[in-house]
C-alpha cells in the first residue's frame, strides 16, 4: 500500500488565459475519506478529471495509487472507480440490465462472470431487491447508488466521486453518504467533492477546501478546523492591558469587547500566554482556546458566497 492514494504536485489547468486549477498539492492519504470541498467553479471536476487521465495537465505532475500519471493509466484505472459525469443510463431498462450493458463494454470484466459481479455490485448499493425494476421508477437516490455500484462492478482501491450527493434530497443524500462510509469500512479510499460542506464533514476523515483555484486548506478535519484559526479569549477586568499583553505574544485581530480580550492564535504556543498575562498583572477570571465552526472557517477561507448549508 502507498502511504497517498492521491497525490498531485503543482498541478495546474489553463483554459486560454483563465487559470482553473492552480498549482495545487492535492493529498489524499490511503485508507481515507477525503472531502474535496469548494464553491461551484473553484476547479473540482477539473482536478478529477485531470486525476483520471480526462483532461490534461498544463504544468504539474499526479500519481494515483503510488504510480505516475498518465504514463500507468492503464495500469492503474482498472484499481480506480471513478464517478464523474454519471453514467448514461438507459430509463427503460432495469438497473440491472443497464450495469450488464456497462460491464460487457468493459474490456477487462471476464463475460462469464458478469452476473455475479453485477448482482453483487448492486447488493453492495443496497439495490438488489429493486435490480429488476426500469431505472425510471428509481428515485434520485436510487440511480446515485445505481452510478456508485457502476463504479464497483470490479473491486477497487480507490473511488473518486464528483459530487455524488448533487441534486439529492436529503434521504438521498442519507444514503449516498451511508454507502460511501461503508466503501471506506471495506478499506477502499474515497475521494469525495461537495460544494456543501454540511454534505461531507459528517463522512470525512480529511478535507481539501478549493478556493478559485488554489488550495487553501487541507489536513486531517481536526487539523483543518484548528489550523491556525484558534481563538483565545481572556475573561478580565482590565481587558484592555491583557489585549497589549496578547498583541505583543504575537497574537493577531486582537480585540477587546467588555471584559473580553480576545486574538487569533496563530503559530502562538497556548501555554505561554496565561503565565505572560499574570506577569503582566493582568487578573484572569477565565481563559477559552476556541476552534472556529468548521462553518466559519469556510466561510472565511473562501468568501461569503461559499453555500455551507444548502
Ligand atoms: N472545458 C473548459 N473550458 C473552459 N473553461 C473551463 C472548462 N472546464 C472548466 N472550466 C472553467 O474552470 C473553472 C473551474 O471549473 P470546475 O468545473 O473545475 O469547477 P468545480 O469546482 O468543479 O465547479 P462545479 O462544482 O460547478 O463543477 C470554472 O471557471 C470553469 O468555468
Amino acid at each position: 500500500m502507498t502511504e497517498n492514494a492521491v497525490a498531485t504536485f503543482g498541478l495546474t489547468k489553463k483554459f486560454g488565459r483563465q487559470v482553473a486549477v492552480d498549482g495545487i498539492d492535492l493529498l489524499v492519504p490511503s485508507g481515507s475519506v477525503y472531502g474535496f470541498l469548494g464553491p461551484n467553479g473553484s476547479g473540482k471536476t477539473t482536478t478529477i478529471r485531470m486525476l483520471l487521465g480526462l483532461v490534461t495537465p498544463t504544468a504539474g505532475r499526479s500519481e494515483l495509487l503510488g504510480q505516475p500519471m498518465p504514463q500507468r493509466l492503464r495500469h492503474t484505472l482498472p484499481r480506480v472507480g471513478a464517478l464523474v459525469e454519471g453514467p448514461a443510463f438507459h430509463p427503460y431498462l432495469s438497473g440491472q440490465a443497464n450495469l450488464a450493458r456497462l460491464d460487457a463494454a468493459d474490456r477487462d470484466a471476464d463475460a462469464r462472470t458478469a452476473g455475479r459481479r453485477i448482482d453483487a455490485a448492486l447488493d453492495r448499493v443496497g439495490l438488489l431487491a429493486a435490480a429488476r425494476k426500469h431505472y425510471r421508477a428509481y428515485s434520485l437516490g436510487m440511480r446515485q447508488r445505481l452510478a456508485i455500484a457502476a463504479a464497483l462492478l470490479s473491486p477497487r482501491d480507490l473511488l473518486v466521486l464528483d459530487e455524488p450527493t448533487n441534486g439529492l434530497d436529503p434521504q438521498g443524500t442519507r444514503e449516498v453518504r451511508h454507502l460511501v462510509t461503508s466503501l471506506a469500512a471495506d478499506g477502499a479510499t474515497v475521494l469525495v467533492s461537495s460544494h456543501l460542506l454540511s454534505e461531507v464533514e459528517q463522512m470525512c476523515t480529511h478535507l481539501g477546501v478549493m478556493h478559485v483555484g488554489r488550495m487553501v486548506a487541507q489536513g486531517t478535519v481536526e487539523e483543518v478546523r484548528s489550523g491556525n484559526a484558534r481563538v483565545a479569549r481572556v475573561d478580565t477586568d482590565r481587558p484592555q492591558d491583557a489585549a497589549r499583553v496578547l498583541s505583543g505574544l504575537g497574537l493577531t485581530e486582537v480585540t477587546v469587547a467588555g471584559h473580553l480580550a480576545q486574538g487569533v492564535v496563530g503559530s502562538v504556543p497556548i501555554e505561554k500566554i496565561v503565565p505572560a498575562l499574570v506577569a503582566d498583572a493582568v487578573p484572569v477570571l477565565g481563559f477559552t482556546v476556541q476552534a472556529p465552526s468548521l462553518e466559519d472557517l469556510f466561510v472565511s477561507l473562501t468568501g461569503e458566497g461559499f453555500d455551507v448549508s444548502g
